[in-house]
């Protein structure tokens, strides 16, 4: 008589097999990360002969976009990609910054850097959630701020107008409308030229200040954002569709570097200011 399996076993054995699996690759990553250890520890004394900083802003953001690229290939959410290497150049960092003599990884280091964080979150909580910017930004005439919402969003497209990647949404209104802060545009594509439009939008991408820049930097993708109900699409269901693939697909790496350093800056900065807001009990 053959006896069959039950679900649950065999839910059990795959469950089990994947955890194997699991563990061996956490292996190969501690295994990776002793290798980039020692690229590191080779990288420490050269720079302090050539009297190079500890940090290289530059340097660092190229190890980011690197990562997010093949993360991007291998459809892994950029977030989680610029987590780990957040979490590898904090390493590099206290592993040159320690006294050659201490031990690597030690309680001491961990307490330096827990102290460090606490002194970092409370200066990043002097910076005021966006929301309260909004009392300033009343204060400055409408159509400056036009102007300048739409040059920014100009220069930010300008390769993605030349090169037709928003053709599909040629002569639609779309809005965007950043809650925090009280404001909205409707911007339509016209020709090469992203212009100002007076009717209503079409479809509009509502979000706040910092998730709209994560987005614009490319720090978060458009995939996580939505599906976080961090951003909000209404209006046309099919050409917001159209709008979060645009979004998703668009050629960051046409940007000018400082354009997309700049970005990144900013965007990171508001992001932690706000888990640091956050973190407040
Ligand atoms: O390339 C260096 O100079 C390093 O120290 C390594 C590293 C990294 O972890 O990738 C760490 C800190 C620097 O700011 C830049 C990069």
């Amino acid at each position: 008589m053959v006896r069959s399996i039950s679900v649950p076993v065999l839910a059990r054995l795959a469950l089990g097999g994947a955890r194997v699996g699991i563990d061996r690759v956490d292996d190969a990553m501690i295994v990776l990360l002793a290798a980039r250890r020692r690229l590191v520890s080779a990288v420490g004394p050269a720079k302090r002969a050539t009297d190079a900083p500890l940090r290289d802003a530059g340097r660092e953001e190229r190890v980011h976009e690197r990562a997010r690229n093949l993360a991007a290939r291998l459809r892994v959410p950029a977030s989680s990609a610029d987590h780990l290497i957040d979490t590898l150049i904090t390493d590099a960092c206290m592993q040159q910054a320690m006294h050659p003599g201490a031990k690597a990884d030690g309680a001491g280091a961990s307490a330096n850097t827990h102290r460090q964080d606490q002194r970092r979150d409370r200066l990043l909580r002097l910076i005021p959630p966006p929301r309260r910017w909004r009392g300033a930004l009343s204060l400055v005439p409408r159509a400056v701020l036009d102007t300048f919402a739409e040059r920014a969003l100009s220069t930010t497209l300008a390769s993605s107008l030349q090169d037709d990647w928003l053709a599909p949404v040629q002569r639609r209104r779309v809005g965007i409308e950043v809650v925090d802060l009280g404001l909205s545009w409707v911007l339509e594509v016209d020709g090469e030229r992203l212009r100002r439009s007076r009717g209503p939008a079409e479809a509009m991408v509502r979000g706040s200040a910092t998730d709209l820049l994560l987005l614009t930097s490319r720090l978060e993708d458009a995939d996580t954002l939505f599906f976080q109900r961090r951003l909000m699409l209404t209006g046309d269901v099919e050409l917001g569709l159209t709008v979060r693939n645009l979004l998703d697909r668009l050629p960051w790496e046409t940007l000018p570097l400082g354009v997309r350093i700049a970005l990144h800056r900013a965007a990171r900065g508001l992001r932690a200011a706000r888990d640091a807001h956050a973190t407040v009990v």
